[in-house]
């Protein structure tokens, strides 16, 4: 079962956010400007709000890693929040004078909960009278913790399976690239270049018209993030039991973000508008040994690994936080009123692709970890070197 062990804490306008990661092995490559690069990627992307634009991300590591190296003890991880000066008394963690308070217009109580987020359910469950509580949390801010633990992930990937991961966006509101492009690990600086890591050229202007004009009418979009991975070894998840299959595993860390509301494994949805003759990938001798004439299933079957690309698509609801305000209800009077609103993102798909990457990257050095065991990097590369050389069936 599991072997990595991973948290994250942290508000979104607190002082900082932190995530641990334990189980890793010692001697993965790990620095502050690795993890620094991967949070640049997730600040990226048309269509995001002011905060992007000024948010530092600023990394420190607190424990695990020394001179660029994880050392096989828990890894702790920081990202500083820009705006922390601002909110220092609104997110305080101990207690600040009440009239204090008052005078800080920030710290409005929120009580016009937003359709779409956690804010009215979070108040009816915890207690609270203000949405505050419940959206410092639920906000999307916590998934550069995730990025930064899955900037570990992918080199303990890299380094002991040689698995690149990269992902790219496919849908966003009404326009589509075009099916079939599976993006390489050298497309990676192209695709971030992109205003919207999108591949197909025509594909990603009609995506920067759509976000144009959601921004124009008031509005937000959603859109679908696919995540490929090169070089999963055969075999990694298991068909044993629901919660070791590898599809599981991917479906609900990609379905734990924010946002997302519909995972696919391979053409998924699709696989279930056609005739098993046209749904599966048929098994071929070839003179480099056992081949697949397709890739539908997305590089499983039977929750295991295949050995062939890993493909896994995501589908993000448009941002809840609808400029042109939904309607709610005033819970301190119980009229109905509009949707409170703040600064937010217009479209966050690109970003999502990114976090999408590090949650596959989790999930996937969890289920490497597990199987090739390994208390140094070498020692794990070697198991996987070790076991793909002495197949039986190739
Ligand atoms: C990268 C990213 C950025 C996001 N930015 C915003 C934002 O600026 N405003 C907003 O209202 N929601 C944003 N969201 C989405 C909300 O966090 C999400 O809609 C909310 O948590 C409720 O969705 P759920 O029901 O799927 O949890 C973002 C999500 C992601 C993944
Ligand atoms: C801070 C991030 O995204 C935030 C996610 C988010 C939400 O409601 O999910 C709302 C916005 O927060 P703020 O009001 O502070 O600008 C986004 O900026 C981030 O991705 O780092």
């Amino acid at each position: 079962m599991s072997r990595l062990r991973w948290l994250t804490a942290g508000e979104s306008h607190g002082p900082a956010l932190v995530a641990t990661l334990e189980g890793l092995p010692s001697g993965v490559p790990v620095t502050t400007d690795m993890v620094a690069d991967e949070l640049a990627r997730r600040r990226l992307g048309y269509g995001r709000g002011a905060r992007m634009k000024f948010e530092r991300d600023e990394v420190t590591f607190l424990g695990g890693v020394r001179h660029g190296r994880s050392l096989g003890s828990p890894v702790a991880v920081m990202i500083g929040n820009t705006e922390w000066p601002k909110w220092e008394k609104v997110m305080a963690a101990d207690p600040v004078e009440a009239d204090e308070l008052e005078q800080l217009a920030r710290n409005a109580p929120l009580t016009r909960p937003r359709p779409g987020h956690a804010d009215l359910a979070g108040m009816q469950k915890y207690g609270f009278d203000e949405a505050r509580p419940i959206l410092e949390r639920a906000s999307a801010r916590e998934t550069a913790a995730r990025v930064a633990l899955g900037t570990v992930a992918r080199s303990f990937l890299r380094e002991t399976a040689g698995l690149e991961l990269v992902s790219h966006v496919v849908e966003l509101g009404a326009a589509k690239a075009p099916y079939g492009t599976v993006p390489q690990p050298a497309d990676v600086a192209r695709l971030d270049a992109d205003p919207v890591r999108c591949l197909d050229a025509d594909a990603s202007e009609a995506m920067v018209a759509q976000i144009d004009q959601a921004h124009k009418d008031g509005d937000t979009l959603g859109g679908v993030v696919e995540v490929v991975a090169h070089g999963v070894p055969v075999g990694l998840g298991s068909h044993v039991h629901w919660d070791r299959r590898l599809d599981a595993r991917l479906a609900g860390a990609l379905m734990g973000i924010q946002a997302i509301k519909g995972v696919e494994l391979g053409d998924g949805f699709g696989l279930a508008r056609v005739p098993g003759s046209a749904a599966h990938d048929e098994i071929l001798a070839t003179p480099d040994g056992i081949r697949r004439a397709s890739g539908r299933s997305g590089g499983t079957e039977g929750g295991l690994s295949t050995g062939e690309l890993l493909r896994v698509r995501a589908a993000m609801k448009p941002i809840a936080t609808v400029p042109r305000a939904l309607a709610t209800v005033d819970v301190r009077t119980g009229e109905p009123d509009k949707a409170h609103h703040q600064r937010s993102d217009v479209c966050a798909v690109p970003a999502a692709g990114i976090v999408a990457e590090a949650m596959v990257a989790l999930v996937l050095a969890d289920a490497v970890a597990e199987k090739f065991g390994g208390d140094s990097v070498a020692e794990t590369r070697r198991n996987v070197r070790g076991y793909l050389d002495s197949l039986e069936i190739k």
